[in-house]
């Protein structure tokens, strides 16, 4: 197995259902500004799909594609060879259309995906500094050493308070 293993960031950052969904409207916003209309969306699957979503809902678009690549396995972060388990076919070398994917963090998803559909936009959400370079357009920077967790990632739980009478 050809695997390293990335060092474990020190922070975490949540990411909301709301803040996640700001955040794809600004980004709808810059990409209809700078790019105008695109024929479709490659998603980069899992991570891409709701951003997709999103960003096809505020720009109009209904030709959504999607590319399943594995790079990572198991909890922040093994990271492997990227592989396809399914191509973006209909997205062509990419001409009119734009990847969407949740974050970039080394870049290697990103730049994988990029060499398959050269022609195409990239954008994310988030994007670390090592992946940003391989990015045409990003919503927010955030640390590399800060591993984000999306609102799929995380459950409510109950806290308890901090002082607790005994007769309550
Ligand atoms: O820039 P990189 O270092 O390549 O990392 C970024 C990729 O990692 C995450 O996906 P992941 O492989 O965890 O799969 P998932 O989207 O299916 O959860 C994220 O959704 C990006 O696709
Ligand atoms: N959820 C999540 N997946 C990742 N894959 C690579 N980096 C990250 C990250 O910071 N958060
Ligand atoms: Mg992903």
């Amino acid at each position: 197995m050809n695997a390293t293993s990335t060092p474990k960031p020190v922070t975490y950052a949540t990411v909301t259902w709301d803040q996640l969904h700001r955040d794809a409207r600004t980004l709808a916003a810059t990409l209809m500004e700078k790019h105008g209309p695109f024929r479709g969306i490659v998603a980069i699957t899992r991570g891409g799909l709701i951003p997709a979503a999103i960003l096809g809902r505020e720009m109009g678009c209904r030709l959504i594609e999607s590319v399943s690549v594995i790079s990572y396995a198991g909890e922040e972060g093994t990271q492997h060879q990227p592989k396809v388990v399914k191509a973006p076919t209909a997205a062509g070398d990419g001409e009119g259309f734009l990847i969407v994917d949740d974050l970039v963090d080394s870049g290697i998803t990103a730049q994988f995906v990029r060499e398959m559909l050269p022609k195409a936009v990239f954008a994310c959400l988030y994007a670390k500094p090592d992946g940003k370079p391989l990015t045409d357009h990003y919503v927010t920077e955030v640390a590399q050493d800060t591993w984000v967790l999306f609102p799929w990632d995380t459950a409510p739980l109950f806290v308890p308070p901090l002082v607790r009478n005994e007769k309550d």
